[in-house]
């Protein structure tokens, strides 16, 4: 167990020079020590075991040190690189941030940019001119696929320790104390970033506010901290099993008495459009924005809308779709570059089984079974 937690320590902070130390065996005794409590209600010292120091444990700031180890020499040459490229909309919002950031005082910013719009070029760029000044800035997402596309970023789930079952608790807190090294980060950092805060359940930002008041010792929402939200409503709202759309509806952000603080900041320019100087990308684009702003009729009956014409190539089964974007997949399955560049993405699980089944029944190969757990792991291991 000491070797797991010394081996992801390494990981997380990969520039760290760090040697297997007392700390380590002591955070793994923790986690023993947890688990019997859960198993056997009992401490390790009953048990026959040495006990942890807890305390020794509250001073071992993995996650201070993680926000703070960053090459400021590469970030301030990014930074200088990049700013110049930002267009006037990009370059109003940088500044307005970054003005409320030196003047440290709290506010929270949503950043509404439908997709394409250069909200993740604009964010890591935010993000780097923070920490390249040794300052923290903790950057958050609602997946992890978004989080992967932020400098630092992790799930909020799992860096904010926020309970699993937060839609039945009426009043969910982050689970950090301010000893901790996540509750120092909580209370240094300058700016906190929340990509795809669109797809989050409203609880889950109402319990960073009142983590944030508590650690903070500031009535004021989220503790006067500086937030900066970003996503798109138009895109993927919280997903509520078994739920109606009006659960759906409830359950986001805007619907939190929180979002009445909230300071809109808009990027509109499709910059993929305009990078590209690609009609039929802007003409999609546009398509795009027309479903999510609901100007395509939907079908009272069934509740959906009808595609506009040449929005896409339709197709009418499964094996055709798999056959266009996987064409000749007996033999390209090899090529890992030609894979990478393509995926078909369906929105129940339903549909994805079958077709994976389509796609693994065209390559002639011998199949292997790997096994894999599917339980729920720690919340910080997630
Ligand atoms: N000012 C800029 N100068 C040069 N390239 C830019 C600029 N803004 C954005 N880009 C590029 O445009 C593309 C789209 O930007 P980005 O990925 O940041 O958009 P996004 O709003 O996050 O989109 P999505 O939500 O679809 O991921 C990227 O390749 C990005 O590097």
């Amino acid at each position: 167990m000491a070797e797991d937690i010394f081996r992801r320590i390494r990981k997380e902070n990969s520039k760290m020079n760090m040697n297997f130390t007392a700390e380590i065996y002591n955070e793994a005794l923790i986690m023993i020590e947890d688990l019997c409590l859960e198993i056997a209600n009992k401490v390790l010292n009953q048990l026959g075991m040495p006990s942890p120091n807890r305390s020794a444990a509250a001073s071992f700031d993995v996650e201070l040190c993680r926000e703070q180890n960053y090459n400021t020499g590469d970030l301030l040459s990014y930074v200088q690189s990049n700013i110049p490229k930002l267009t006037l909309e990009q370059k109003g919002i940088y500044d307005q941030i970054m003005q409320t950031v030196n003047n440290g005082v709290g506010e929270i910013f949503f950043l509404d940019a439908p997709g394409g719009t250069g909200k993740t070029f604009l964010i890591r760029l935010i993000l780097a001119a923070i920490r390249f000044q040794n300052d923290i800035a903790l950057a958050l997402a609602s997946s992890e696929i978004a989080a992967t596309l932020l400098p630092g970023g992790r799930t909020a789930h799992s860096a904010l320790k926020l309970p699993l079952n937060l839609q039945f608790i009426e009043t969910p807190t982050c689970n950090i104390s301010k000893a901790s090294g996540m509750g120092k980060v909580l209370q240094k950092c300058k700016l906190i970033v929340w990509d795809e805060c669109t797809m989050a359940y409203k609880k889950s930002l109402e319990a960073l506010d009142r983590s944030l008041q508590d650690l903070r010792g500031n009535i004021r929402p989220f503790g006067d901290a500086l937030i900066l939200l970003a996503g798109d409503f138009r895109q993927t709202l919280p997903v509520i099993p078994r739920s109606t759309p009006e659960d759906e509806i409830n359950a986001c952000l805007k619907y939190s008495t929180l979002w009445r603080h909230v300071n809109t900041l808009k990027l509109t320019t499709n910059m993929r459009v305009q990078l590209q100087n690609d009609r039929s990308a802007e003409i999609f684009s546009h398509q795009l924005l027309e479903i999510g702003n609901g100007k395509v009729l939907v079908d009272l009956t069934s509740g959906r809308v009808s595609l506009p014409h040449s929005f896409c190539n339709l197709v009418t089964s499964k094996e055709e779709l798999v056959e266009k974007v996987f064409p000749n997949i007996q033999t390209n399955y090899k090529n890992h570059d030609w894979l990478s560049e393509r995926a078909i993405l369906a929105a129940k699980n339903k549909d994805v089984y079958e077709l994976n089944n389509i796609i693994q029944s065209n390559i002639q190969s011998e199949a292997v079974t790997y096994k894999s757990v599917d339980t729920v792991v720690e919340a910080d291991e997630g």
